[in-house]
């Protein structure tokens, strides 16, 4: 059994959080058990910080039932309306007059998850669903569980009441990892075990997986097999690539981790492979995730951040294998990334990559750093899979050349038949419909700069880990930088778009 799920916190007493957030949930739930209908909590923190688990650890406390759901699945909401329509209460007035509320059954805590990966657009089960269900103000227990708050619209962040999940210090981690091991009878030397949690970044669930792989079959750890654990470990590339891409194994990011291969080589090796495996809505999201990857491995590049690694490698790993509908059956025979044939063959190549970059960033007014990290995955699927018309009038956006394109895809056939549209239709730097079109199906610039935001916002929070800042003057910082952005924005973002699109 998974030592996450073995040890994940019973009652509210194991959670490890501050004390101020658990008497905060706690007082809610009395409130609750009173009859006084109470707002939803929302828990907004990163992964493996325990949101979900002290929810379930509330329920237990005060023995409701519960519905754990994730808010993304459409099929959930009949179930949702169903629950929070029963009512957990009928309101009655009492001799003298007052309001009092009588309690039917037992109550039922409704947990939503990953309330972030919810559709804006879509209406059944969206967020404008979600928001008019919350507006009824709903009469049982609901906690809403979130990685990125401001990926959610204000009005729906209203409704709730937010609780912030900070990502757990070394010392708390170690005292999780020291109980386990002496339950588990384990001997562990005390800076093997802050190795682990130092590692972690803060997420409980990675250390807890950590400790599980180097801990098996033994009764001892001392600080070199945390070390060694690193370089001996049999997991080779293939293995884990056929987890991410075959199965739903939560192992993908710890296994990933213990390779010798660094995130920035893994990550050629999941973009080589990805088109073997995944095909469709699968695979564009599958670019769209691993462009995401890229995006922390050049920042760990430019600024040597390397705890933004994990960021990265959970992505490519965990991130890749969660957006499959359905894995691709039988043997695939994995190919190494020809990327690096490509620019062992010649410097030239790399030249090459630089003129495309630069083609990249200029019309679409990035820098040439940006250009491939936020635009180079989602351009080289736009031209590898879409249909011919829709890469040609990608190409002509962009100003290619059958080399670029031969070289971005790797595919010469492709670059010749998308030259040969480019030709007969005269395509040049103009609206086109169908470019369009291709790019709202990356939902456009608006959520991608969101989500920018908020990886600049874990940056910062990386920041002011690594020095002395206190935490009002983080908050004052990514305020600025919001601000920045915003005013940024407003001066350059409409005449960018139109140019972007035109
Ligand atoms: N604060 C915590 N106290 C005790 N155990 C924790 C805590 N945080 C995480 N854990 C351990 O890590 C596992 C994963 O935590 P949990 O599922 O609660 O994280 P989460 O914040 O909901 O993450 P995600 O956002 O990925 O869903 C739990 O099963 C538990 O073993």
């Amino acid at each position: 059994m998974l030592w996450v799920e073995k040890y994940r916190p019973k009652t509210i007493k194991d959670v490890v959080a501050d004390k101020k957030v658990l008497e905060k949930v706690v007082t809610w739930a009395k409130n609750w058990e009173k009859g006084i209908v109470q707002k939803p909590l929302l828990f907004a923190g990163p992964p493996g910080t325990g949101k979900t688990s002290l929810a379930l650890a509330i329920a237990n406390t005060f023995g409701w039932e519960v519905v754990e759901l994730n808010a993304s699945d459409q099929r959930n909401w009949r179930i949702i309306y169903h629950i929070v329509g029963e009512g957990a209460f009928s309101e009655t007035i009492s001799d003298e007059g007052e309001f009092l509320s009588i309690r039917q059954g037992r109550l039922k805590l409704i947990i939503l998850d990953e309330v972030d990966n919810i559709h804006k657009k879509e209406d059944a089960g969206g967020e404008g669903a979600l928001i008019r269900l919350l507006k009824k103000k709903p009469r049982q227990p609901i906690i809403l569980t979130a990685n990125e708050p401001y990926n959610l619209s204000a009005e729906l962040r209203n409704l709730c009441e937010m609780i912030t999940f900070r990502r757990l210090d070394v010392r708390r981690v170690v005292a999780v990892l020291e109980r386990i091991c002496a339950q588990e009878g384990i001997r562990a030397d005390r800076r093997a075990l802050e190795s682990i949690a130092r590692n972690a970044g803060g997420d409980l669930r990675a250390a807890i997986n950590d400790l599980q792989a180097i801990a098996e079959g033994k009764t001892e750890i001392r600080v070199e097999d945390v070390v060694t654990a690193k370089r001996t470990q049999e997991t080779d590339v293939f293995k884990v690539m056929q987890k991410i891409f075959k199965t739903t194994s939560s192992a993908v990011y710890s296994e990933a981790m213990l390779l010798d291969e660094s995130p920035d080589d893994f990550i050629n090796w999941i973009d080589e492979n990805l088109p073997l495996e995944y095909s469709g809505e699968d695979l564009l999201k599958g670019y769209l995730v691993l462009s995401r990857a890229d995006i922390f491995l050049g920042r760990v590049r430019r600024r040597q951040f390397y705890r933004l690694w994990k960021y990265a490698t959970y992505l490519m790993t965990a991130g890749v294998q969660q957006v499959k509908k359905e894995a691709r059956r039988g043997f695939t025979r994995y190919r190494r990334p020809a990327i690096w044939q490509m620019l062992a063959a010649s410097r030239q190549r790399r030249e090459k990559m630089k003129t495309i970059l630069a083609k990249i960033g200029r019309y679409s007014h990035l820098s040439k750093k940006k250009a491939s990290t936020e635009m180079y995955f989602t351009i080289k699927f736009l031209l590898s899979k879409t249909e011919i018309p829709i890469a040609a009038s990608v190409a002509a956006f962009y100003d290619f050349s059958e080399d670029d394109i031969k070289f971005i895809t790797g595919d010469e056939e492709r670059a010749k038949e998308i030259m040969k549209y480019v030709k007969e239709h005269r395509l040049h730097r103009v609206e086109d419909e169908s470019f369009l079109t291709a790019f709202e199906m990356l939902e456009r610039e608006e959520e991608l700069a969101t989500a920018a935001e908020a990886e600049e916002e874990k940056l910062i929070e990386v920041v002011s880990e690594e020095g002395d800042e206190s935490e009002e003057e983080t908050e004052e910082k990514v305020k600025r930088e919001r601000r920045e952005k915003r005013r940024k924005k407003k001066s350059k973002g409409k005449e960018v778009t139109l140019d972007f699109f035109s």
